[in-house]
């Protein structure tokens, strides 16, 4: 690992000398004049991305291609055997074919750039002795910085002040144990993961809290140095895209076998070899479906850029494809489902709901055990300020004369948090956590017993309404503390989860709620969000009932509960796991550092981007911009729309190909005149490929997509099903282009004009199966998908190209065609109606055929309930 002198000097002192040294007061921070000066000389806190190869190289990448190659040579030969012309058609196709490729993976990755900038990446700064949430972009050398749990850290820092941190330097140093930090200096020769006394850029506070002045930002960090830095969303391959790189390898072989077979069968008969040869490479550039795997790429980058107009960034392009498959979502509770936006709604003191003045030591406790600001902070926390504001009591004043000494912080384990303001403590937290604690309660005319049933009681009453419950208790150092009384709050539930949970059910999706809350108060929002239909009938399990579940019925009964309460972070991972050994494909949220091994087992994690922690995100494979359940079900949504355009893209552009390379081949097994030549199968190659291929990617969502059951994560990409959908639609448009070219002949045409005609009948017929191929399994008709502004525009340029191609006298002399009478487009019109009419008469027929032979329904479906 680099080390630099510089950097070995500032662990080795002592914190306030390298304060000193960056002429910086560890209590103010810098001036915002003087932060401003320094950003001049050190620049963006940010790692220079590595410049990727310039659009000249990345043109010129376009034909590194086998395929390209033998098309330049087939080029090449033609040319020298005098053929100029198809010669330059021939460079002109692969020109364009280059052109197509690089332009639509500039606009993929360019799209895919955008995103990965949204994700927020603040820090917390002193600047003017004022903390502020700034962007870490903007941290210079010598800035004073704040970390607590779940940041990632900004910058190389050395620690000033540190209160029990833990920092996982997994990503610089490999170690998965979170390190112990202190402000002590350490021996000069230490590495960077014996270096207690700094923390480094990129790595994850998992623990407590620390002050610390930034010593180096951007590449001068230890991560810039060995270009470390967690790039967030990636283009990269996929499953699915290496499934189909594979296929089309495999099937680019067997092509090209054929084709040479094709070679030595047609000299052997007397066929020219120039002839031969061009003949045969038209065979293989027809056939093989070369746009494939980029095709691929492009449906799942534009899925990526639907669903972040949704809510929901994927940061890895696999997530697209998995997300529609998903069988199971578990989500939080707060925030996710309801607004995170809460109201104290009652108080209640020695057992019974009271009037704020009853409950003034309860309302100041809430002020002075707090974090928050009114405008800033977590929204429980506010709305205890807001509680007191609202009984007449002054926070600012309350705060100012009882100053903070010590903290320990709420976490999700303890659900509690302690202050201490000299000879006074306060604690406030989850209900059984603080009455565990107390033996005595406040009531008007002084202390006595606390009466547990009393509380429990009302206790009850509040959760059963939804209310989240906070307890609260005062004490003195050193004594128990004494029970001060409860403030109840409410959170509503979003409507648009409402209709996302109904979503969800109709489409097989089961849907779990996991939350640190009371199991009272989740089951009453479950049964409010409509997750269970009723709160007397929902299965809740406790985070300890699950702990005391025994082995045998654990996932089981994981599977049939719908609500888990007061579970802990490290429960969601048993959960996954339990939900995955039964088949369950599993999307999971999370916002905690503690989340992140369960994000990060879940097929999909989810991670918010508003009030989660940058260790979330890391691990998640989405973040939801606005915290929002319904996004989640948007993105799946749109992750089944992405699989179902690849299927269509699938099923229209294998039959295409291989009836374009079929032509030729069959005419040479025959020992026929070909009925479509060599530049003219590339013309049609390069142009439906593009006009009409493409258009697939952008097919909206078809209706009904959300009612039916998730797909089996084990079905094959290629079905039965579409194989059949191959071979008939291949022999359809072989048949189609001879028997419109022998027609013509016999009518009379010339040879150019016959064959202009068979190109327009196999341009028509794949328009046609286009159409059809809007729905894969119904008649189009039937399940029509809706307008489709990109299919109407491919299908109308694909026809102008024809009608170029047919009647401007240079693609005449180019592509050796004729202009053709209304005879010819009689054939192109029948031929597309035939086809057409084939095609959907199969779907019915075997529409009817799979409904009779029902399959049996998968995990899913078995959990499914009827509304
Ligand atoms: N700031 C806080 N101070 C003290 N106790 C808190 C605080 N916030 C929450 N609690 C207590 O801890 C419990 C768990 O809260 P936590 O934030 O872990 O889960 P949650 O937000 O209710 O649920 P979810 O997991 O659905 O977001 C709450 O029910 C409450 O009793």
């Amino acid at each position: 690992m680099k080390t630099t002198t510089h950097s070995e000097a500032l662990h080795a002192r002592p914190a306030t000398e390298v304060a000193e040294q960056l002429g910086v007061d560890p209590q103010r921070g810098l001036s915002t004049g003087e932060a401003k000066a320094r950003f001049e000389r050190s620049g963006p806190n940010e790692v220079p991305a590595e410049a990727g190869p310039g659009p000249l190289l990345r043109l010129l990448r376009q034909f590194h291609d086998p395929l390209i190659y033998v098309l330049l040579l087939a080029g090449v030969v033609t040319g020298l055997f005098g053929g100029y012309v198809d010669a330059g058609v021939i460079g002109g196709v692969v020109a364009l074919n280059a052109l197509v490729g690089f332009v639509q993976e500039s606009r993929a990755q360019r799209a895919l750039d955008a995103l990965s900038k949204i994700l927020p990446a603040d820090a917390t700064v002193l600047r003017d002795g004022v903390a502020r949430r700034t962007p870490a972009v903007r941290l210079v050398p010598g800035d004073v910085v704040e970390l607590v749990a779940g940041d990632r850290v900004p910058a190389d820092v050395r620690l000033l002040e540190v209160r029990l941190m833990e920092v996982d330097e997994s990503a610089l140093t490999g170690e998965s144990v979170p390190v112990r930090k202190s402000a002590d200096a350490v021996d000069g020769n230490a590495v960077v993961a014996d270096r207690a006394g700094c923390a480094y850029s990129g790595t994850l506070v998992t623990r407590g809290w620390a002050r610390a002045v930034v010593t180096a930002t951007g590449g001068t960090t230890e991560l810039g140095g060995i270009q470390h830095l967690v790039a967030t969303a990636k283009v990269g391959a996929t499953p699915l895209t290496r499934k189909l790189a594979r296929f089309s390898r495999q099937l680019s072989v067997a092509i090209v076998a054929v084709a040479a077979g094709a070679f030595v069968l047609g000299v052997v008969r007397g066929t020219p070899v120039p002839e031969m040869f061009t003949a045969v490479v038209a065979l293989a550039v027809g056939a093989i479906p070369e746009g494939l795997p980029a095709a691929v790429a492009i449906v799942l980058a534009i899925g990526v850029v639907r669903m972040s107009r949704r809510g929901a960034i994927v940061r890895n392009l696999p997530a697209v494809e998995t997300l529609g498959g998903t069988t199971v979502i578990c989500t939080d509770k707060t925030g996710t489902l309801t607004r995170n936006r809460m109201t104290v709604t009652t108080l209640a003191v020695a057992g019974r709901a009271v009037s704020p003045e009853e409950a003034r030591e309860c309302l100041v406790a809430g002020v002075l055990c707090n974090d928050a600001q009114l405008d800033e902070g977590d929204p429980t926390e506010i709305a205890l300020l807001e509680s007191a504001l609202a009984a007449g009591l002054d926070p600012e004043a309350i705060r100012a004369a009882a100053p903070r000494t010590d903290t320990v912080p709420f976490e999700s384990e303890t659900r509690t948090m302690t202050t201490v303001h000299g000879d006074v403590g306060y604690l406030k937290g989850a209900v059984e956590e603080v009455v565990a604690r107390c033996e005595d309660e406040l009531v008007t005319d002084g202390v006595r017993p606390l009466d547990a049933a009393a509380l429990d009681r009302v206790h009850r009453e509040l959760t059963a309404q939804g209310l989240r419950v906070l307890a609260f208790a005062r004490f003195t150092p050193g004594s128990a503390p004494v029970f001060l009384g409860l403030q109840a709050m409410q959170d509503p539930p979003r409507p648009e989860a409402v209709a996302a949970v109904g979503a969800c059910w109709s489409a097989g999706i089961e849907v779990k709620m996991i939350t640190g809350d009371h199991a009272g108060t989740a089951r009453s929002i479950a049964a409010q969000v409509g997750l269970v239909d009723e709160a007397a009938s929902a299965r809740v399990l406790t985070g300890a009932e699950l702990a005391a579940l025994p082995e045998a019925a654990f996932d089981e009964t994981v599977a049939a509960t719908q609500v888990f309460a007061r579970v802990s972070p490290g429960q969601k991972l048993e959960l996954v796991r339990a939900l995955q050994r039964r088949g369950h494909v599993v999307a999971m949220t999370g916002d905690g550092v503690n989340d992140a091994p369960a994000l990060r087992r879940a097929d999909i994690g989810v991670a918010m981007g508003r009030n989660g922690t940058d260790a979330a995100r890391q691990a998640a494979d989405m973040v939801l911009t606005d915290d929002d359940f319904a996004s989640i079900e948007a993105a799946v949504r749109e992750g089944r729309s992405v699989f179902d355009n690849l299927r269509k893209f699938i099923a229209w552009t294998l039959p295409a190909n291989i009836g374009e390379g079929m032509v030729v081949l069959v005419a040479i097994l025959l020992g026929v005149t070909l009925p479509i030549v060599p530049v003219q199968i590339l013309w049609i190659n390069m142009t439906t490929a593009v006009f009409l291929g493409l258009t697939m990617a952008f097919e909206p969502t078809e209706a009904g997509i959300m009612q039916r059951p998730p797909r089996p994560p084990k079905r094959p990409l290629f079905t039965g099903a579409l194989l059949r959908r191959v071979v008939l639609v291949s022999l359809l448009l072989i048949m189609a282009a001879f028997a419109a070219y022998q027609a013509q002949l016999a009518a009379g045409v010339s040879l150019a004009a016959a064959r202009t005609s068979a190109i327009n009948v196999f341009v028509g017929v794949q328009a046609a199966y286009l159409l059809s191929c809007r729905s894969l399994d119904r008649p189009v008709l039937l399940a029509w998908p809706g307008r489709s502004r990109m299919f109407a525009l491919g299908v109308g340029l694909t026809a102008g190209l024809q009608l170029v191609l047919t009647y401007v006298p240079v693609m005449n002399t180019w592509f050796h065609t004729a202009p053709v009478g209304a005879g010819s487009w009689l054939w192109v019109l029948g031929a597309a109606v035939v086809a057409f009419l084939v095609v959907e008469a199969d779907k019915l027929v075997w529409h009817r055929l799979a409904a009779r032979l029902q399959v049996s329904p998968g995990p899913a479906a078995a959990g499914r309930r009827v509304r």
